[in-house]
């Protein structure tokens, strides 16, 4: 599914990235069963999101997509000017999801992973697998915004008394959960079989087996992070969401995960940036008739 791309021909490259990263948010939404988060099922262990929340917050980031490609492609290079761009638009991107959402915390992080992701892909567009692109991301991520504000996020709060690496980190580290597991178990899910949706549950799972998740660790603590690890780990070992028992597993994961409040939102930013990715990488809508 496309969100805007209604005559794809005539959209510049930025139109076409905004438009990517839209549905990225939108598939991941909508993936359903996910363990714990928003989906086509319910509100997971939310009280205050639903997924027509999750699906308008998603569009109300198409222009923050699109600007930092743009500031991407007006830039031309990596360095300060561009991040110090990046993070006055995602802040603006915050401000309007929060102004969609009625001041819900939807997709902070995804704003942050595929915002970075983004940029990176307009500014060398013919270098486009997921390493290369996560690469340029990372290197964005690097740089310090001298103009962010510096608040007690709940992610700086759960890293303080945990000692964990949150959002930043990854992105620092070029996305490690994203390259190194999800879109490899995908892949893996793919060539056995699995159906896409299935696969893109594992993809989601194999994130969730090693993340800190900062969401899931400020809601449940030491605990809930263990159980999200643990109870994806034994749903990959039982053959995946495509078979009876990985779904058994996977059942009882997400009652599991419910019952702790623990919801692994961080992940589902990931899956987001994992499915870009992907879309990219098959060329999926991207370059056709770019202008
Ligand atoms: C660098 C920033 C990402 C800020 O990071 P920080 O950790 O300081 O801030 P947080 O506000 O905690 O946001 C981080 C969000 O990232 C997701 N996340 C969590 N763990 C990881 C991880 N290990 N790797 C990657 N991503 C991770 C997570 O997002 C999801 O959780 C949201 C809900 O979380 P929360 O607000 O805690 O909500 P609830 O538990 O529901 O709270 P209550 O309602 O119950 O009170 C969910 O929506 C998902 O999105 C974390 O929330 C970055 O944001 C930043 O610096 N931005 C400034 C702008 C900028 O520079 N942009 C650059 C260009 S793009
Ligand atoms: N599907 C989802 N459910 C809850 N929080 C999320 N954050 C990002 N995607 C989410």
């Amino acid at each position: 599914m496309h969100a805007f791309n209604l005559q794809p021909e005539s959209l510049s490259l930025a139109e076409r990235l905004a438009d990517m990263a839209v549905d990225a948010l939108i598939d991941e939404a909508d993936l359903s069963p996910k363990p714990a988060l928003v989906d086509r099922r319910g509100n997971g262990a939310h009280t205050d999101l639903h997924l027509g929340l999750m699906h308008a917050s998603a569009l109300s980031l198409w222009p923050a997509f699109k600007e930092m490609a743009d500031a991407a492609l007006e830039c031309g290079e990596i360095g300060l000017p561009l991040r110090e761009a990046l993070g006055r638009i995602g802040r603006e991107g915050e401000a309007a999801m929060l102004a969609t959402t009625d001041g819900v915390n939807t997709h902070r992080g995804a704003i942050w992973a595929l915002g970075l992701l983004v940029a990176a892909m307009a500014l060398e567009p013919e270098s486009s697998t997921p390493s290369a692109v996560a690469l340029r991301a990372a290197r964005l991520a690097l740089l310090e915004d001298r103009y962010a504000p510096k608040p007690f996020s709940h992610g700086a709060q759960v890293a303080q008394r945990y000692g964990v690496r949150g959002a930043r980190e990854e992105a620092q580290l070029a996305f490690p959960a994203v390259t190194g597991l999800a879109l490899p178990q995908l892949k893996r899910s793919r060539a056995a079989g699995a159906g896409e949706q299935n696969a893109r549950l594992d993809a989601l799972l194999a994130i969730m087996t090693t993340l800190a998740d900062t969401c899931v660790l400020y809601r449940a603590g030491e605990p809930g992070l263990q159980a999200m690890q643990y109870g994806a780990k034994a749903v990959l070992d039982a053959g995946g969401s495509a078979s009876l028992g990985g779904r058994r597993q996977l059942h009882a994961l997400d009652q599991q995960l419910i019952a702790m409040n623990a919801s692994p939102g961080g992940a589902a930013d990931l899956l987001a940036a994992c499915l870009f990715l992907d879309r990219i990488e098959r060329g999926d809508g991207l370059f056709p008739g770019v202008c």
